[in-house]
């Protein structure tokens, strides 16, 4: 078996290039996106939103919580503690969270099951990737984890189609076309640094 196809090398010089970035180029790119974003009726309609805490260089969601809207609610995605199911769950995110280091060194918070809410009734998820097309295919770390967590929405018609996932990364992250597996969940939408795309 080859150790590397070309969506492996892809992936792999992504992600070198994602970590060069300095913490000003993240930080100016950040507040953009964030700034995008806000002006979208399906963040300003969405009351449960999921985030993520950015690990090597990926896009960072942090300033979306920053301007939040009165009744918004946030959350983080904590690999579910049961060994074999990788699926993501997601934990409500406020300052009494407390948060330990997951197995890919991503500070998670606790999954305490009160705070646990059912991916199925979040309103809006903001996803990390590394790649993605035009056509809302997305590349992710290859766990397969946001693909098995929503496998649901493959049942459901356009307009039941609940959540929205929203991918958010920098313009360099646009490829092509990527090859949609039967597994893949496309994304709904993508905010970048310089624009909102609608799949
Ligand atoms: N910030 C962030 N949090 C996230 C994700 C993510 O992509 N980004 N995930 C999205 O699914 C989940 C975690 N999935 C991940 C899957 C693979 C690797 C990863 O870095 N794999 C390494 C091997 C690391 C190791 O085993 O120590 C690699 O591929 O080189 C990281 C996270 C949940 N939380
Ligand atoms: N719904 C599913 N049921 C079973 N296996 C799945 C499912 N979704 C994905 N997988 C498996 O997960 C593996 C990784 O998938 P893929 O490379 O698309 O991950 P990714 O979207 O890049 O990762 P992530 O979502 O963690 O960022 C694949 O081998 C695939 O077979």
């Amino acid at each position: 078996m080859p150790t590397s196809t070309p969506e492996h090398i892809q992936r792999r010089l992504l992600r070198r290039q994602r970590a060069a970035l300095t913490p000003q180029v993240q930080q100016q790119c950040a507040a953009s996106m964030a700034r995008h974003l806000r002006q979208q009726s399906v963040f300003r309609n969405a009351r449960h939103i999921a985030l993520y805490l950015p690990v090597r260089g990926e896009a960072d969601p942090r300033g979306i919580r920053r301007h939040a809207l009165p009744r918004q609610q946030f959350y983080l995605p904590v690999l579910s503690p049961f060994r074999h199911d990788k699926r993501l769950w997601f934990i409500r995110w406020n300052a009494q969270t407390r948060f330990r280091l997951n197995r890919f060194r991503i500070p998670e918070p606790l999954p305490h099951y009160r705070q646990q809410r059912a991916a199925r009734w979040l309103d809006l998820v903001v996803t990390p990737l590394v790649a993605f097309d035009r056509s809302g295919t997305r590349m992710g770390m290859g766990g397969g984890f946001y693909d098995r967590t929503f496998a649901f929405k493959r049942r459901a018609t356009l307009h039941t189609s609940r959540p929205p996932l929203i991918g958010i990364a920098y313009d360099f992250q646009a490829i092509d076309k990527l090859v949609r597996q039967p597994w893949d969940i496309p994304l709904n939408g993508l905010v970048s640094e310089t624009q909102f795309f609608h799949f």
